[in-house]
């Protein structure tokens, strides 16, 4: 025994279980299967364990009656009961849900009361949580965004999709709240979402205050700088355009002085760059929106370091926007919003697991005039190589751009099987003679990238090999077939990616995935199948679990359950998201529900409870 009324388990006999196993199995009844190391004994399990189960009280569960009618939850005693000695089939079904719907709660609750915890006013409170349980409310109609926000969406050279247009409204009536937004923006590839939050950014630079935009690549930063460029360009004379930095590792020490001492005074409205913008030395001086591009490849740490400082509205950035929305709660000091997006279209429960405390807007749609990628998946040998080829031809002819995705970018001795990007570029450019191939891999410096990629944006190159670098947010519209080699290598939802880099304008694309595995042939054909990003995601999440969809990064922000397994106890989860929420709507600092508190105090012991 370790403290009072908590009991651990730390010596035991090992022996062999079969005859036991068998004992109990002769009394037809379902029995739990104990996952025993070394096989201990049955025996000496069952004995801990009931006596175990002696120790608990009928009254032992902390859970508010009223949540365990509506949700339809056993009584805490009888799920550990259930689950240990169940009578039948259906009274350890219940008793698994009731324990699966603790490990999601206890997380909901303990994310939405940190976030509910740092607000001042109950009124406050009140308005977050009735903003979580009513988000399709919460939007604010075109007249109402700030005159800078409308020049720049009257100089966009298209009209935003329906959905896009309800994301800004989402965002922006948020944004018009004395309270840090803390929102995720996910869609499908392709979808629009860059200028979602371009537009957002605007918003917030016309009362005065700075954005910043951070990325994963220094590839993607200068592409959004130069594409936030030529958009602002549009909007009018220079004397009221926002000014705008880009702020990266190569940034040159002259211009990222420049650049630092403009954020700190003020004269800059907003930043785009790379992990670059969470370093020390860059201080804001009204830093009033994040937008973290990719949220998945950055995690909660750094989301975090956006926002743990307060600001007030910039006098200097008053004086470059002609109409400014300033109103008196801007002077307040306050964290800044912050507005995570995600390429990878993650599930909804996933997304519910990883930011139970954010709010979700998603794109729905796609601009018009897209059609779908033809999807093939071949069989990589001589035949295979040669249609691919030959198709690719085809495209170069026809006036298209090819990508060739390669997983690595040196030969390796270890994995001669596969293809390298480097290796390749020697001797592939022999089969499309007449047109130019690029090469860009992560080891080339940050100015042989942005060469690269600008020769294939402007054609003079017309084939370019490159490993998954392009993966994340690269746009080329015109490009228009990707072949990707070694598919097997890749996750269904990153193939899915790579090939939302074609189809992004209105010619017709073609994505070839490449492999010599019979078993991954099969896999890929759902790509065939599909080019709905969270069907994929979802078929993804199943076949590999939420580990691999995410990423080593962010699957270290997973957390970890020992009895649910989110890729097929989502729909628990979202009952439990709402379970915390109408609990906290009862009461929000759970005075009214001590037990709650005490039992939530224990199992997320970082949730600080003031006590
Ligand atoms: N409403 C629209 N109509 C037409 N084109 C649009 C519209 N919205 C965005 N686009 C264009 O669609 C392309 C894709 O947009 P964007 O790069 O923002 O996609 P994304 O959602 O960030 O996707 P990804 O995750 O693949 O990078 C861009 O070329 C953009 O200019």
């Amino acid at each position: 025994m370790l403290s009072e009324g908590h009991y651990e388990m730390t010596e035991y006999i090992i022996g062999n279980p079969d005859e036991e196993e068998r004992d109990v199995n002769r009394q037809k009844m379902p029995y739990p299967l104990y996952p025993s190391k070394a096989g201990i004994k049955l025996q000496f399990l069952r004995d801990i364990i009931s006596r175990a189960l002696k120790t608990l009280t009928v009254d032992m569960d902390p859970m508010p009656d009223e949540i365990r009618k509506d949700f339809n939850l056993l009584n805490l005693y009888d799920a550990y009961m259930g689950i240990h000695l169940p009578k039948n089939l259906n009274e350890a079904y219940l008793a698994r849900r009731r324990l699966i719907f603790d490990e999601f709660f206890y997380l909901q609750l303990a994310r939405l009361f940190q976030m509910l915890d740092a607000i001042g006013t109950p009124m406050e409170k009140e308005k977050l949580l009735d903003k979580y349980k009513n988000h399709e409310l919460n939007t604010v109609c075109v007249k109402d965004w700030s005159d800078l926000t409308k020049s720049f969406l009257k100089a966009l050279p298209y009209s935003l999709t329906p959905s896009q247009q309800n994301a800004v409204s989402e965002i922006i009536w948020d944004l018009k709240r004395p309270v840090p937004m803390n929102r995720l923006l996910q869609g499908d590839v392709g979808c629009g979402k860059t200028v979602v939050a371009f537009l957002a950014c605007m918003e917030v630079i016309s009362s005065g205050f700075q954005a910043a935009l951070m990325v994963p690549t220094e590839l993607l930063a200068t592409q959004h700088y130069e594409h936030l460029l030529s958009l602002l360009e549009n909007i009018g004379g220079t004397e009221c355009t926002p000014s705008v930095a880009l702020l990266t590792r190569s940034t040159s020490s002259k211009q990222s002085r420049m650049v630092l001492k403009g954020l700190q005074m003020g004269e800059i409205a907003m930043v785009i760059g790379t992990h670059s913008l969470i370093a020390e030395k860059v201080e804001f001086s009204a830093l009033r929106i994040a937008v973290i591009d990719e949220q998945h490849r950055f995690g909660v740490i750094q989301r975090g370091k956006f926002n743990s400082k307060l600001y007030s509205a910039s006098p200097s950035l008053r004086v470059n926007w002609r109409n400014l929305d300033v109103s008196l709660e801007d002077k307040a000091y306050m964290a800044p919003h912050v507005l995570a997006m995600s390429a990878t279209p993650i599930p909804r429960t996933l997304a519910l697991a990883l930011f139970g405390d954010m709010s979700l807007t998603q794109i729905t749609d796609l601009p018009p005039g897209r059609s779908p990628v033809q999807t093939l998946v071949i069989e990589e040998n001589e035949i295979g190589f040669e249609k691919v080829f030959q198709m690719m031809r085809d495209e170069l002819m026809a006036g298209g751009k090819v990508y060739l995705v390669y997983p690595i970018i040196v030969e390796s001795e270890q994995l001669p099987q596969l293809h390298a990007a480097t290796a390749d570029f020697q001797s592939i450019p022999d089969h499309f003679r007449g047109y130019q191939c690029g090469l860009l891999h992560g080891r080339m410096t940050s100015d042989e990238k942005d060469d690269a990629l600008r020769k294939f944006r402007t054609g003079e190159t017309r084939v370019l090999l490159a490993t998954q670098l392009v993966e994340v947010g690269v746009d080329v519209p015109d490009a228009s077939m990707m072949v990707v080699m070694n598919a097997e290598r890749f996750g269904i939802a990153q193939l899915h990616q790579l090939r939302g880099r074609v189809g992004r304008g209105e010619r017709k694309s073609k994505c070839v995935f490449l492999t010599s595995s019979s078993v991954a042939l099969n896999r890929l054909k759902v790509l065939e199948r599909s080019s709905d990003g969270f069907y994929l995601a979802n078929a993804d999440l199943l076949l590999r679990g939420p580990g691999d969809l995410l990423g080593k990064k962010q699957s270290g922000h997973i957390p970890e359950f020992p009895i649910a397994r989110l890729e097929i106890d989502g729909n628990i989860l979202q009952e439990a998201h709402l379970a915390a929420l109408k609990v906290l709507g009862t009461s929000n600092d759970l005075q009214l529900f001590p037990k709650l508190r005490a039992e939530l105090s224990m199992r997320q012991p970082l949730c600080i409870l003031g006590d």
